[in-house]
């Protein structure tokens, strides 16, 4: 669950994020709507800290994460993210874009996580594209690597 609770988010003396409050509870889709500009990937990327709130509080799972002494790099391993420039790694291949996190981070066998990352991509369409690195790759086809990427560390 995350909940947010009077959130404020400026850059210098632009005020994107002015008091927002909401509550997502598990499993609940939810879209986040407004003009280009008005501050949707502000908000996401203050829920894992990828901005740091001006002020207010975020919760994940009844974790603090705008506690300073929050472990902020565990809650990351919880919240996937398709970033809207997708960030593939450029020096690894589709495959190992996807299979790299688990192995770092989660601590998965390599023909565990090369296994996942192949089941992900073919349930993205890719499975022909595994070998190809990202510059070879259409920008709907990196998306799809983006999201298997995400898929592949298991998010909440
Ligand atoms: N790092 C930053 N420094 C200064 N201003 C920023 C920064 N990041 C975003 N902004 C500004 O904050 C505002 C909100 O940007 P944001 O990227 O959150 O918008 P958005 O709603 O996701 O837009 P879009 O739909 O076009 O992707 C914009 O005016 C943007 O120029």
């Amino acid at each position: 669950m995350i909940e947010v609770n009077n959130l404020h988010k400026s850059f210098g003396n632009l005020k994107v994020l002015k008091g927002i409050s909401e509550k997502v509870e598990e499993s609940e889709v939810v879209c986040v709507i407004g003009p280009s500009g008005s501050g949707k990937s502000t908000f996401l990327r203050c829920l894992n800290l990828l901005e740091t709130p001006t002020s207010g509080e975020i919760w994940i799972d009844g974790v603090k994460v705008t506690d300073p002494n929050v472990n902020i790099n565990k809650i990351r391993e919880e919240v996937g993210m398709v970033f809207q420039r997708f960030n593939l790694f450029p020096h690894m291949t589709a495959l190992k874009n996807v299979a790299i996190a688990p192995i770092k981070v989660r601590g998965l066998p390599e023909k565990e996580a090369y296994d996942r990352a192949y089941y992900l991509l073919k349930k993205v369409g890719l499975e022909d594209k595994a070998d190809v690195y990202p510059s070879s790759l259409s920008g709907g086809q990196q998306q799809r690597v983006a999201i298997a990427r995400a898929l592949a560390m298991h998010p909440k």
